[in-house]
């Protein structure tokens, strides 16, 4: 799916969905992904002869979804620069830039996404006909000689909130859960417990790296390379969650904190390297969590906890001895 649209810097940088008065740079937006949240749009010359400017080359689009749970574009960047950029080198983050969209702009790429299969679930979500900003990321996406990878590292702590001997952390314990109910996500086909990737041993985070990457010097990066990025990813899970979603009081700031939390254990790693350059890696999709998943989050809680998926002791018709989670080795990874 593709659309035209025209982009001018005037005053700042925007999109616009038909041609502005005066000059303007005509470029097309072909549809990369999409997530629970946001779309994701490549950001092409009109043609090959074409040059993109120099603000827009080498960037995606991202647009928001019209859904509850989902910050306006100017409020996902302002949390990312309030409560994230502080806590990372800028060469370890996607850095969002706000862009103005026109009028009608969001009308015009409903209006195309509605042309495209998409899948089952997310095929009803459409642009906020109100959002009034995008933002431009760095395109992440590689091609040959240059290879790379996208993975969650999810919860690379245990679940405070996991009962007393558990053998499964928070990541593992909801993979087991959705295996039970015929369900994997793109996290679950990751088949590996992101307690490996924190575990003191390196045999530990070398496994983890093969079941991200052939390449091994992206196998490299993340058995060494990267200890320092998931220790502090791992520090902010455990610093703003220390006790759990069930144990939350109702103080607005523990509130905030969690959210924070739950936001650093759903981020994207993005990593690419070309064969003499260094790797590049980029934390991205750090877009403040809504209190509004608070009885989300805990009822996850009390069913991993309650049918016994934390314990390895969940139904026996279910049952599988747990052998993947770094929890159920004895190992704690922390
Ligand atoms: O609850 P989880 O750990 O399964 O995480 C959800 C993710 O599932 P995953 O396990 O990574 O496949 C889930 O990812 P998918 O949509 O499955 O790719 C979303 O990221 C979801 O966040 P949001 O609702 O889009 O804000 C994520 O929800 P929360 O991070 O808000 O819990
Ligand atoms: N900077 C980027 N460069 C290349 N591809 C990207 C980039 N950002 C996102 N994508 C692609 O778009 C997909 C969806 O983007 P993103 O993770 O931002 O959406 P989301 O709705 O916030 O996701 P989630 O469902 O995890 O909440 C990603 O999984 C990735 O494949």
């Amino acid at each position: 799916m593709s659309v035209e649209v025209f982009y001018t810097a005037h005053e700042h940088p925007q999109l616009h969905a038909t041609k502005p008065p005066g000059p303007s740079v005509r470029c097309i937006l072909r549809y990369l992904a999409e997530g629970g949240a946001n779309f994701v749009f490549h950001i092409l010359p009109r043609t090959s002869d074409d040059a993109l400017p120099p603000a827009l080359e080498g960037r995606v689009l991202r647009l928001r979804k019209d859904l509850p749970h989902v910050q306006s574009a100017k409020e996902q960047a302002e949390a990312f620069q309030r409560h994230f950029e502080p806590l990372f080198a800028p060469q370890h983050l996607v850095q969002p830039e706000l862009i103005a969209l026109g009028d009608g702009f969001s009308s015009l790429v409903n209006a195309s996404l509605a042309t495209l299969e998409r899948s089952a679930g997310r095929d009803t979500h459409s642009l906020s006909r109100h959002e009034t900003y995008a933002l431009l990321l760095a395109d992440m996406t590689f091609n040959a000689p240059c290879t790379g990878f996208q993975m969650k590292p999810k919860w690379l702590a245990p679940s405070p909130s996991a009962p007393h001997g558990a053998k499964r952390c928070r990541t593992c314990a909801l993979r087991a859960s959705r295996v039970a109910h015929q369900r994997s996500t793109p996290t679950d086909a990751q088949a590996f417990c992101p307690l490996m990737l924190v575990s003191d041993d390196p045999r530990d985070r070398e496994t983890a790296a093969k079941m991200v990457t052939s390449c091994p010097v992206l196998q490299r990066f993340l058995t060494y390379d990267a200890s320092s990025l998931f220790s502090t990813l791992r520090e902010g899970q455990t610093t703003f969650d220390p006790r759990g979603v069930l144990a939350l009081t109702a103080d607005a700031s523990a509130v905030n904190e969690l959210c924070k939390a739950m936001t650093l254990r759903d981020c994207t790693l993005f990593a690419r390297h070309t064969s003499h350059g260094p790797v590049e890696a980029r934390l991205a999709d750090l877009d403040l969590k809504q209190p509004a998943k608070l009885p989300q989050w805990a009822k996850i809680e009390q069913t991993l906890t309650e049918q016994g998926w934390y314990t390895n002791e969940e139904d026996p018709q279910h049952w599988s001895r747990e052998l993947m989670c770094q929890l159920s080795r004895g190992v704690k990874g922390v």
